[in-house]
């Protein structure tokens, strides 16, 4: 059987000509804050790439680093101020912060209304019921593949393998919202679960822990593993490589790739929310999915910047 690649990359260039196009007919100007605390290699690249994003549509971004060594009280007090700025519609936590950090609490003091990553409490929680206003960018991504490819989740065994505040859990989430039966976490029992499982979204940042032996042929592989390695074969490169270990191919029937895959189109989905977060500040309907993966008309708009 041959296995399918989902383009993320793709998808992802689209939605954000289309949201450029919003930008530029609405004479909008959103913003967003993104916070970066210390000096993790990885997140300098994922908040580089977020900036671009933010570029490339005309929404302006800003990163505020924070030294390494501020204590919890001296970050809250960054959040706290940004949370107030009437020029910012949209502020992330770059997470992971370091570990003498209050994670959660900080995460806590962002306003619901300009939580585009839905890091806070309340906004994880509105998920749970549908009515949050925003989706953490991942999951959404995650869904959008999944629609957009037309899988159908019904009755069909989902496995999410990470147990992230982050990233699993709201994955779990939104995947109950497809009417799938989910499996209780057991590393124990991680061969056998994904040999049962129909579609496998692993988000565990263990690079190829997902292998060929373990899926059950025709399996739907989402891979939400982003760790960089050392390549083998060229010295001194550094690459990103994905949860799914590249042999599954032989026996899934589709694959999300690293990269260009679901990373790429994670970026899109927090673009949208930063529109949406300025749109809904300003008492604007907000832009559909829909609206944003329509086939993009190339040179309709000249964008000034
Ligand atoms: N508050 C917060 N929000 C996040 O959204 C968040 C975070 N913290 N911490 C780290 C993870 C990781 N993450 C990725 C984003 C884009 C790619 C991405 O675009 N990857 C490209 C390639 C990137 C490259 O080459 O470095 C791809 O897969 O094709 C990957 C991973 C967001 N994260």
């Amino acid at each position: 059987m041959a296995c399918q690649f989902f383009r993320g990359k793709y998808l992802a260039d689209r939605m954000l000509n289309n949201i450029k196009q919003e930008v530029f007919k609405r004479q909008v100007r959103p913003k967003l804050l993104a916070i970066l605390v210390g000096e993790d290699p990885a997140s300098q690249v994922y908040v580089r790439h977020k900036e671009n994003a933010c570029n490339h549509v005309g929404i302006a971004s800003e990163i505020i680093r924070v030294p390494e060594t501020h204590s919890t009280a001296m970050v809250s007090e960054i959040l706290v101020d940004a949370g107030e700025r009437e020029d910012v519609d949209g502020i992330l936590l770059q997470l992971p912060v370091p570990d003498h950090l209050d994670e959660r609490f900080l995460c806590n003091l962002i306003p619901p209304t300009k939580d585009v990553d839905a890091h806070n409490a309340a906004s994880i929680g509105n998920l749970v019921y549908g009515r949050g206003i925003f989706v953490p960018p991942t999951a959404s991504a995650v869904a959008h593949c999944i629609q957009e490819n037309g899988i159908d989740t019904f009755g069909k065994r989902v496995l999410v393998v990470g147990r992230s505040r982050h990233c699993g859990l709201p994955i779990t989430l939104i995947m109950q919202g497809f009417r799938t039966h989910p499996e209780l976490p057991d590393v124990a029992d991680l061969y056998n679960i994904a040999a049962s499982s129909d579609i496998i979204i692993s988000a565990a940042g263990v690079p190829g822990l997902i292998r060929p032996q373990m899926i059950k042929d025709g399996a739907i592989l989402i891979d939400i593993g982003f760790s960089r390695k050392i390549s083998g074969s060229s010295v001194g490169k550094v690459r990103l490589m994905g949860d799914i270990h590249p042999d599954c191919r032989a026996r899934a029937s589709f694959i999300t790739p690293v990269p260009g895959g679901i990373g790429p189109l994670t970026v899109a989905h927090l673009v949208r929310n930063t529109l949406n977060a300025h749109l809904h500040a300003n008492g604007l309907p907000r832009v559909s999915l829909a609206s944003l993966c329509r086939p993009e008309f190339e040179d309709e708009f000249e964008y000034a910047s």
